[in-house]
């Protein structure tokens, strides 16, 4: 077999393997199988250095330290969601938005957590990742790629065999609070000023000037927007199924999520995850609820800042621990 394709089986392989032990928790192939198999492929690339592909699994950390980032403007604005404080008020939305349908229309809803960390935009075209951007002002970002490249959750190439030209994927960089305690406590030994919350820790990462800071800190993310840009490639129509197309084109994707048909069942939704999110792994600040309809998202459009056809709904904020309420009451 030609030595370009060998080096293409072992990339494949790899990223199989990674995907597999990374995102499904389900490894496919023993670590030290996954060493020897990535050390032939180094050993390869530094033998045939014109023969390394950007999607190469060796080339996650690289790119040197930047002088800074240079400012892009998003191929597709991140707007941000407008608030709602709680089940009444989201009730006004709902009530509001089936004004806008005409009541004829049956509204389905998707429900997802809101993942406390930065949002991320995300450029794949024929299947490799060649952009990854910062939010900003939701018009125009600060070009990270080179740290993005470094979050294992993040594809360097879709996991599909005949890509869409042009994808633009959404979704949140996040530090789990496990992960947050041991950056800060690595931080306290070296007595480094310690970060105030996974948000803040992720945000600071993500704009470190040396990629292999970012690897070290071990960033996550979840997807959460699809847009095929490819006029004969099939488009998902509904939130649902860019959801379940992000996940096997190779995103983690949240699974606590729910297609709700009515309000009651969204505000059971976020009933229970208000109870039950100091058991995850992560920060959430609430859940975002969205018309699961594309159609429907189309023609509710947005206003100057928001989507008309998402809203977050905030958790209360946490209660201050009871201690400390004592100790305020005492002085
Ligand atoms: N933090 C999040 O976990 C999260 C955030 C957003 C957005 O910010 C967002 C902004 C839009 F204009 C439209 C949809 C969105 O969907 C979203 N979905 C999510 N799950």
């Amino acid at each position: 077999m030609k030595v370009e394709a060998w080096m293409n089986q072992l990339r494949r392989q790899l990223q199989r393997a990674n995907y597999a032990y990374y995102l499904q928790d389900d490894p496919i192939m023993q670590d030290e199988v996954y060493d020897r198999l990535y050390r032939e492929l180094q050993a390869l690339e530094e033998k045939y250095p014109d023969l390394v592909t950007p999607d190469s699994p060796t080339q996650r950390v690289g790119g040197g330290v930047a002088e800074g980032f240079v400012s892009v403007k998003h191929n597709i604005p991140l707007y941000s969601l407008e608030n709602a404080f709680d089940l009444g008020e989201l009730a006004q939305w709902v009530a509001r938005l089936q004004g806008q349908v005409g009541d004829d229309e049956t509204v389905e809803y998707v429900c997802e957590l809101k993942i406390d960390g930065n949002a991320l935009a995300l450029t794949y075209e024929d299947g490799v990742l060649v952009r990854g951007v910062t939010r900003g002002d939701g018009e125009t970002g600060e070009d990270i790629t080179n740290n993005v490249r470094t979050i294992r959750a993040i594809p360097l190439r879709l996991a599909m065999e005949n890509p869409p030209a042009r994808v633009e994927v959404r979704g949140e960089a996040f530090l789990p609070r496990q992960r947050f305690e041991k950056i800060n406590q690595m931080r306290q030994e070296k007595g480094e000023s310690l970060f105030a919350n996974p948000r803040n820790a992720t945000s600071g990462t993500l704009r470190q000037f040396d990629p292999k800071v970012v690897a070290q800190r071990q960033l996550d993310f979840f997807a959460y927007t699809l847009y095929v840009v490819d006029e004969n490639a099939e488009t998902p129509t509904t939130q649902a199924e860019s959801l379940e197309l992000l996940a096997e084109m190779g995103f983690q994707v949240n699974p606590q999520r729910e297609v709700c048909q009515s309000l009651k069942t969204v505000g059971e939704f976020f009933e229970t995850w208000e109870k039950k999110r100091a058991s995850l792994l992560y920060d959430t600040d609430g859940v975002v609820v969205k018309i699961n309809s594309y159609a429907l998202q189309e023609k509710l459009g947005f206003t100057q800042k928001f989507p008309r056809w998402a809203i977050a709904l905030k958790f209360p904020a946490e209660e201050v621990p009871t201690k400390l309420r004592a100790i305020t009451i005492n002085v």
